[in-house]
């Protein structure tokens, strides 16, 4: 299973994109949707709901690859068209820091049928997708891990994080903050039309942040839960700016009045501006009869504890790593960013499949930005630091400090003070966050 495209003697490989239902090409598809479902533990998707997630693939331009037995499995087992192992692909762009984006190839729905795992193919589709996105011109892979063992074989690290959080909204509940905008209720299906367009201006000014495919307008306007049904419980709530904006909304549900504290759920939060971040807390915090906001996908970093007159109305659970990222072109990585403070440093990498190997100096004066490959050649060049190409995906948005990855053991400090160096480097000029799950 070296290649995707080859046909081994066990395994033929196909790739393909979504199609609606008049192509001929429209089974496979579904099969192939049906199967992700399986490796996932889901219930049988019907088929109107498979006919809504791939018309939102065909939107996303996602590529599926599927593996396919070549033998005739026995009698009443599932037909060979049902691939036995699913692998997703869409591109979007990743906000790098300091206004510049990243084109990036995102990695999406992997799953081994369990009678066929442990054979490598999860190894054959990773290793030659990378080698595909690499092809493309693309510098850099992402991921969301569903076990942390998996991923960091094929040099992706660990690069945001995200946590819970339940927020006592009762009296203690004070937001230090003036407003200048406003808060107004709306038909949450609103949001299927507005959340692409506010959700850009919250992308462009957070580090870490990667463009929402298009499931996203969907599920937090209640159009479409994940089994395909319309979610009526879902609320909304717009932030207006002063000059009438749109520059950020809140959708939320009632937990039910069985469990207590009574208790609203956010769906998603996002707000373009700090100001519309705190006012959209102020509403949530005002909604009667509630005692406790939760959500799910918090932010680590997050100013509304600090903006709270008691900060420990704020409690927080399931610290977790988010977004994983592989650099698979180490110049046209480092030199898409800009950077925290002018430095220079030489780092050499370490990688496995080869991409990201090799010396590396990364030089930053001003705006420009200069990366070299240092190895080889006439000039001995000694690294500052040395490290594998996970690490330096960790590191890459500033979430992660190489002084904390020396401790550890995984970064290797050849020059004294290159690690303090190497963090004010990376560092970006707001904390980095993924508001995407793919
Ligand atoms: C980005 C995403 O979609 S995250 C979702 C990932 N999918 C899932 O969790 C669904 C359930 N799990 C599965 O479908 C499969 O077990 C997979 C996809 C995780 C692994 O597929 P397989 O084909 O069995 O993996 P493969 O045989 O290619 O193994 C490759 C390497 O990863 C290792 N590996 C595979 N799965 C795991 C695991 N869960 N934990 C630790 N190591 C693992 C193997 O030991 C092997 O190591 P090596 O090559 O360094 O010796």
């Amino acid at each position: 299973m070296a290649d995707p495209k080859e046909t081994k003697e066990k395994y033929t490989v196909r790739r393909f994109r979504s199609v609606d239902k008049e192509n001929p090409d429209y089974g496979q598809a579904r099969d192939w949707l049906r199967a992700v479902g399986f490796g996932f533990h889901e219930e049988q998707r019907s088929d109107d709901l498979i006919d809504k997630i791939l018309a939102m693939y065909q939107a996303d331009n996602r590529e599926l690859t599927g593996v396919y037995v070549n033998d005739e499995p026995p009698l009443h087992a599932l037909s060979p068209g049902f691939p036995v192992a699913t692998f997703g692909t869409l591109e979007n762009k990743l906000n790098v820091g300091f206004g510049q984006e990243l084109r990036t190839r995102q990695i999406t729905a992997v799953t081994v049928r369990g009678t066929h795992r442990r054979h490598g193919i999860l190894r054959g589709m990773m290793t030659a997708d990378l080698a595909d996105a690499r092809d493309d011109g693309l510098a850099m892979a992402a991921l969301t891990a569903s076990e942390g063992s998996i991923y960091g074989r094929f040099g992706f690290g660990v690069a945001t994080f995200e946590r819970s959080i339940k927020v006592d909204t009762g009296p203690r509940f004070r937001v230090r903050h003036e407003p200048v905008g406003r808060v107004e209720i709306a038909d949450p299906k609103v949001l299927l039309e507005l959340a692409p367009g506010i959700f850009d201006g919250v992308h462009r000014r957070t580090p870490g942040s990667i463009v929402r495919q298009d499931s996203y307008r969907h599920h937090v306007s209640g159009a479409m839960t994940r089994d395909g049904s319309e979610d009526k419980a879902i609320k909304c709530a717009l932030h207006y700016a002063p000059d009438g904006t749109i520059d950020g909304y809140v959708s939320y549900k009632f937990a039910g009045w069985d469990s207590k504290p009574y208790t609203v759920e956010i769906v998603d939060l996002i707000a373009a501006t700090d100001s519309g971040y705190l006012e959209l807390w102020q509403f949530l915090g005002s909604i009667d009869l509630v005692d406790q906001v939760s959500w799910v996908d918090a932010p680590v970093e997050d100013p509304l504890a600090w903006s709270l007159v008691d900060g420990r109305c704020v409690a927080s659970s399931d610290y977790r790593d988010m977004l994983w990222l592989r650099v698979l072109d180490v110049p046209a990585a480092l030199s898409a960013r800009r950077y925290g403070t002018d430095g220079r440093l030489v780092l050499k990498i370490r990688d496995a499949l080869g991409f990201a190997d090799g010396t590396w100096e990364l030089a930053s004066d001003g705006s420009v930005v200069t990366v070299r490959d240092a190895s080889g050649g006439s000039q001995d060049v000694r690294p500052d630091l040395s490290m594998d190409v996970t690490d330096l995906g960790s590191v890459y948005l500033g979430a992660v400090s190489p002084v904390t990855l020396a401790s550890a053991g995984r970064i290797r400090e050849h020059t004294p003070g290159a690690t303090v160096t190497a963090q004010h480097m990376f560092a970006v000029e707001r904390p980095a966050h993924c508001l995407t799950h793919f």
